[in-house]
């Protein structure tokens, strides 16, 4: 690992699905030529409408999909250099945040054996020690200590939202690719989880790709932007830049459609 390299860089990444059977194929390109560059403790929003692309390349850049061609380097490291096991480790590193959190969360779990969980799963710490770091964590994304008894069913969906980032933050990652964590939630809960979100990364020093359709979310919480429209990024600037002077006309488009918060 070289300590300054940059958190997350995509050079040329494709991503093709392929349909049908032996005799009629077909190929989407869900996600053509990209290259993009995350500076660490950086947020890097990447922004298009439904069906762009967005969570494809959120799902490459933590290594859950493999591209069809091009490479990702995760703090110095190329994800295609790596043996399954080294992957694994790697990817502690690297936490995903989604838009259901809700379906996740194991419904017999206690809030408390699910911050526990991510521990347990990888054999880390004494169990005084995963119950300490529990309650640390449920702090962290201010859910009260009263909570850890309760059920996933007992809690609301911005509280479950705050789960699930907490147990993305368990395992100290550096990187994050929260994809439209926001979305499913009513919009006077939004702005209270990007909040945090916000604190958190800052707190951590996280990097950060965040994935919405929404610019006004992605202003408010990137310092720079990439624009990507069926599957290509049109655009890839400083936050303030591409929101004073868009470049490309689909940029401007979802600069006018787009209700703010
Ligand atoms: N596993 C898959 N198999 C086949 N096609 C897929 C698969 N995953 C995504 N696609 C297709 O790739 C394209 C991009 O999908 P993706 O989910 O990355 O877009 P998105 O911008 O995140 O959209 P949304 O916000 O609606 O989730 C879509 O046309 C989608 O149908």
């Amino acid at each position: 690992m070289t300590p300054t390299a940059p958190a997350l860089q995509l050079e040329h990444v494709s991503k093709d699905f392929r349909f049908g059977s032996l005799f009629s194929r077909a190929v989407h390109h869900a996600v053509v030529d990209v290259n993009l560059h995350l500076e660490r403790c950086h947020v890097l929003g990447v922004v298009g409408e439904s069906g762009s692309g967005k969570s494809t390349l959120g799902r490459i850049a933590v290594g859950l999909i493999p591209p069809t061609s091009g490479t990702v380097t995760v703090a110095g490291e190329r994800l295609d250099n790596l043996d399954a096991g080294a992957l694994r480790r790697k990817r502690r590193q690297m936490q995903m945040i989604f838009q259901d959190s809700s379906s996740s969360l194991n419904p017999r779990m206690t809030l408390q054996d699910l911050l526990m969980e991510p521990f347990r799963v990888q054999g880390l710490l004494t169990e005084p020690d995963r119950r300490r770091r529990a309650s640390e964590l449920a702090d962290e994304v201010q859910l009260a200590q009263a909570f850890l008894p309760r059920m996933p069913h007992e809690f609301s969906g911005g509280q479950r939202q705050r789960i699930s980032i907490a147990r993305a933050l368990a395992l100290d990652p550096g990187l994050i690719v929260a994809d439209e964590p926001v979305s499913a939630l009513d919009v006077s809960v939004q702005a209270a989880i990007l909040n945090l979100l916000k604190d958190i990364q800052e707190a951590r020093d996280l990097s950060m790709l965040f994935i919405s359709h929404d610019m006004a979310v992605i202003e408010f919480m990137s310092d720079d932007v990439a624009v990507i429209y069926q599957g290509r990024i049109v655009e890839h600037a400083a936050c303030q830049e591409v929101f004073a002077k868009p470049r490309n006309d689909y940029t401007k488009l979802l600069l006018t459609s787009t209700p703010s918060l």
